[in-house]
């Protein structure tokens, strides 16, 4: 796990060698104790380099084994025992040099770094805290402000940016080993002493206390209830006021208070789930591993509205050349202007050249005969979507993949009007697309594994974290939606207001509770789906009770709110009001009170006290429910992928893991129990009715989420 060479006759070169990442496992922990006590002790090695095999210094922890016992040498004595030598020791940083990985580093007396590595202390995004030294040692060699920012952040630096900040002694575009290993002779001989980060005192801005705070507030902004960051304030803090053993057991002190945390379980669970929810399987048995995926060298975008921009900057700044299409010559304009602005505004925030060279705007679909595939992304409306395709079927080769960006409707029944419905999918990018990070690949149950791959692949590269998902209305993250707005909604009728409900569902830790988040997206467009729906509108039946609809309860407050032309932040009046149409400093709106006091007065409500506890049960274990069904009905393959979903498109706090997470850590039998006693008090409401799943997983000992795998793998999947 960590290889020892004596090269140059005299330098030990100790390489790392835990692939992929060389990340610090017990057993690499022991190498390199057991490596440099060889070093230190052999009279021939004057100096020592440390590197990592394959272009890669090293990841950090193994984050794996996290769960378990801590194993292996203590660290910070084995560390120190490498700054305390009298050989001088270099690190030599390809790749990555990250948590763990970059504290070694910084016992080292010296660091050279590759020109594309990155390094950093991302622990904060695990839910933990840099605990080998870490935050006492960046603050001493870069001073408070530059290590305060790094270490509450986890932000990764560029080798140039480490070698501004000080972090890196050297940057060379060759290999770093080899310059480290000459570097190493030269520093044979030269003083130590100022090269041990522990014995420096840390520059100490005059208004410390000043900004602590001022990091204090902007965190608790930003991270409402999340832990991690505020304790490495501290343990920065410590850095700037104690000596450095004082500091070193402070920050051991807050470590053991976040290490067992929930929050550290949830954040190092969504780290793996990302990875994992790439690793997509079908029903066939073809995996992400075994079908290779079209190489895309062209692309189409149809219809410039919202969406189409953000997909056709997505596909452009990654390279691909893009045909964008309109239906008429001043949309085709507008949608023209909005593209290369924002691709010029994305190619300034990156430093780069913006790629309009590979933009082509077009009014007609003849001009895509030849693309490798087209993402359709018009109005959502199945009858125009349609005619779009069997267009599409006339005019491209017959090679070219089809995508739909939909957000719910069914992509069979569009495969259905074409010439190649095996070579037709989803994918649901989410608004503003360039910017949102999630993209839900929508397979039919014709769609071939090449298109399931290459969609995959192509999501990957416009560096999107793509989630495979079956075919259902809604999918998983639409479909899981319904049932948490629709708790929300039922709350109002009984006594809450939209203030108070997303003031619950925004200390738990959304950026925006449900109402603050319908009037930015835009209430007519739910409007509109419940009218198509026959849920609202002309169509409903005037026999119909009131408050039901198809059998169940139904809220109609949604409809009345619209009826007045509230549709949301874009008319400066929806759940709330707003200074202007556009404006976003939402205000509670005493209409909206009256309006829905009028409502229970109507239909004789007499409204209670409701508490937040209720408010984050109702609409939390009403949407993790829904989640259990949808595994069940195999319409998504794993909790880690539904997790993913809602952490990347939905806002879910990412210290909670995701709604199915989250579930497991308020423990099976609780939300089962909980939801039973919501059930029987709301029996029209079919969502609050445990699902067979979450009942089977309680009867089978609530296993842990990462489990649950194996009581859902004998069921049907629609992937
Ligand atoms: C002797 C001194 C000991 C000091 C130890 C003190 C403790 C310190 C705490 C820490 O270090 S916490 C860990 C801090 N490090 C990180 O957070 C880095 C996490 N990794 C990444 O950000 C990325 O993986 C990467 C390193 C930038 C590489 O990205 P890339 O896109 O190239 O690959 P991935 O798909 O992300 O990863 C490949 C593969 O490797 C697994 N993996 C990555 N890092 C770790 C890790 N630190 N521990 C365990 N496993 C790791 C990842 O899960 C993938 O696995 P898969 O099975 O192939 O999906």
């Amino acid at each position: 796990m960590a290889r020892y060479e004596l090269v140059k006759r005299s330098v030990a070169l100790i390489t790392l060698t835990n692939p992929p990442v060389n990340a610090l496992s017990s057993a690499v922990r022991h190498g390199i104790a057991k490596t440099m006590e060889r070093a230190l002790s052999d009279p021939k090695v004057t100096a020592v380099v440390i590197c990592g095999e394959n272009g890669r210094f090293c990841g950090g922890a193994d984050i794996r084994e996290f769960a378990g016992p801590l194993r292996g040498p203590p660290l910070v004595p084995l560390l120190d025992s490498i700054e305390a030598g009298e050989k001088p020791v270099v690190a030599a940083i390809e790749g990555v040099a990250l948590g763990g990985g970059l504290e070694l580093a910084l016992f080292c007396h010296y660091r050279i770094a590759h020109f594309k590595a990155r390094l950093g202390l991302p622990e904060v995004t695990l839910g933990i805290l840099p605990a080998a030294g870490g935050t006492q040692r960046l603050p001493r060699l870069i001073g408070i402000p530059a290590a305060l920012e790094l270490i509450t952040t986890g932000r990764h630096v560029s080798a140039q940016e480490a070698l501004k900040l000080g972090i890196v002694d050297q940057v060379t575009e060759q290999n770093a080993c080899e310059v480290a290993v000459e570097f190493a002779l030269r520093a044979v001989a030269k003083p130590l002493s100022s090269r041990r980060l522990s014995s420096l005192t840390t520059p100490c801005p005059p208004n410390l206390d000043a900004l602590l705070e001022a990091v204090t507030m902007q965190i608790q902004k930003k991270a409402r209830g999340v832990m991690a960051p505020l304790a490495c304030v501290q343990a920065v803090r410590a850095a700037a006021t104690m000596p450095y053993s004082q500091g070193i057991k402070r920050e051991s002190e807050l470590m053991a208070t976040l290490f067992n945390s929930g929050q550290a379980r949830a954040l190092q669970y969504c780290f793996f789930a990302e990875r994992t929810a790439g690793k997509w399987t079908l029903p066939s048995g073809a995996q992400w591993n075994d079908i290779k995926p079209r190489e895309i060298r062209s692309a189409a975008v149809i219809g410039l509205g919202t969406m189409g921009r953000g997909i056709a900057v997505s596909l452009a700044r990654v390279g691909i050349p893009v045909i964008a299409v309109e239906s008429d010559k001043k949309l085709l304009e507008t949608g023209r202007q909005m593209v290369i602005g924002m691709l010029e505004r994305d190619a300034k925030r990156r430093g780069v050249s913006a790629s309009h060279n590979l933009l082509k705007f077009t009014l007609g679909l003849q001009d895509l005969k030849d693309v490798d595939l087209v993402i359709e992304a018009v109005f959502e409306d199945m009858a125009l979507k349609k005619s779009v395709f069997r267009e599409l079927s006339k005019v491209c080769r017959p090679a070219t993949l089809f995508c739909t960006n939909t957000s719910g409707l069914d992509v069979d029944a569009l495969a259905g009007v074409t010439d190649r419905p095996q070579l037709v999918i989803g994918m649901h990018f989410f608004s503003p697309a360039h910017v949102m990070k999630l993209l839900e690949v929508v397979c039919g149950p014709r769609s071939s594994s090449e298109i399931v791959a290459t969609a995959m692949s192509l999501g990957k590269r416009m560096g999107k974290v793509s989630v495979a998902v079956g075919n259902c209305p809604g999918f998983v993250g639409n479909r899981m939606l319904k049932p948490y707005s629709d708790q929300a909604t039922f709350l109002l009728e009984e006594g809450a207001t939209p203030e108070q409900i997303d003031k619950a569902l925004e200390d738990f830790g959304f950026a925006m509770g449900v109402f603050r988040m319908s009037d930015l997206a835009g209430l007519d467009v739910g409007w509109r789906v419940r009218k198509e729906s026959g849920l609202t509108g002309p169509d409903v039946d005037p026999k119909n009770p009131p408050r039901r609809r198809q059998g169940r309860k139904y809220c109609p407050i949604p409809d009345m709110v619209c009826e007045q032309g509230r549709f949301g932040q874009k008319t400066g009046r929806g759940w709330y009001m707003y200074d202007k149409p556009g404006g976003t400093k939402a205000k509670p709106d005493p209409l909206i009170q009256n309006l829905i006091e009028m409502y229970r007065n109507r239909y004789g409500i007499q409204p209670r006290n409701i508490t937040d506890q209720e408010i984050i049960e109702r609409c939390l274990f009403a949407l993790a429910n829904e989640g259990f069904r949808i595994l069940e009905d195999g319409i998504a393959a794993r909790p880690e992928d539904i997790d993913v979903i809602y952490l990347f498109g939905y806002g879910f706090p990412r210290h909670r893991g995701g709604p199915m997470f989250y579930a497991s850590m308020v423990g099976l039998q609780r939300v089962l129990e909980r939801l039973e006693h919501y059930h029987q008090a709301h029996p029209d409401v079919p969502h609050l009715e445990p699902s067979p799943l979450l009942k089977k997983l309680v009867a089978c000992g609530s296993p842990p989420v990462q489990k649950w795998r194996e009581h859902i793998k004998t069921m049907h999947s629609h992937l």
